[in-house]
């Protein structure tokens, strides 16, 4: 797997780095993204009784960064790494697929309880036109477990290259990512405290992928 990534597709700097075969187009997509993840977090956080987003948006959406992660073909595909189970360390993460497929999430609960064991993973097939929205760690950090991170992993196909293009929509290095007051006006406690963001991409990056672990990071 390759993976480039920046900060921000208005960086100029950051965005030099990229091989200029796709910069113009990932900066393009990135730019077109914008009021679409904006829109997304509005949503979800409405229904959390959070109305207004503007003071929030550091901490929100403040360093989006995109991946362009490519699996070459793997005659086996079980012994390959692909990318192992986690959760994305950003407040949601808006994922392109090719045609190819390898993506998996970890059932949920309610999921084990229509059958399936405690332990497996649903294949999210490539739909045309379609792209995959995952809640991360962020959020379920500042909605206090009212949305909770998918665990996923992917594959590389036996048969064909596959590429996907996820866009982290994270929080700016320097954001304090906490539980948010608006959710705890009803009397919860607070299960997270309050971390430097930059604290916690260090910790994620600092050991490796093992599901859903790094979350025991901000826990109280
Ligand atoms: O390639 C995929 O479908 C998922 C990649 C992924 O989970 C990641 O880059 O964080
Ligand atoms: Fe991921």
């Amino acid at each position: 797997m390759f993976q480039f990534a920046f900060g921000d597709g208005d960086d100029a700097s950051s965005s030099e780095l990229w091989p200029p075969v796709c910069r113009d187009e990932v900066v393009d997509y990135m730019r077109r993204a914008e009021p679409v993840i904006k829109k997304l977090i509005e949503v979800l956080l409405k229904k959390i009784n959070v109305k207004e987003m503007k003071e929030k948006e550091s901490c929100l959406m403040g360093s989006p960064r995109v991946s362009l992660n490519y699996y070459p073909k793997c005659p086996n595909p079980e012994l390959a790494a692909g990318v192992g189970r986690h959760s994305d360390i950003s407040t949601i993460t808006i994922l392109l697929q090719d045609d190819t497929g390898g993506l998996y999430v970890q059932a949920t609960q309610g999921e084990e309880e229509e059958g399936c064991d405690s332990n497996s993973w649903i294949p999210i097939p490539p739909v045309e036109g379609a792209l995959v929205v995952n809640v991360g760690d962020v959020l379920q950090i500042m909605s206090n477990d009212v949305y909770k991170s998918v665990e996923h992993r992917a594959f590389p196909s036996k048969t064909r290259n596959r590429v996907s293009v996820p866009i982290f929509v994270n929080p700016d290095p320097d954001a304090v990512i906490g539980v948010l007051p608006e959710v705890l006006e009803g009397g919860e406690k607070a299960v997270y405290k309050s971390v430097l963001y930059s604290d916690y991409f260090m910790h994620f990056f600092s050991k490796g992928h093992d599901g859903k672990s790094t979350l025991d990071f901000a826990k109280i």
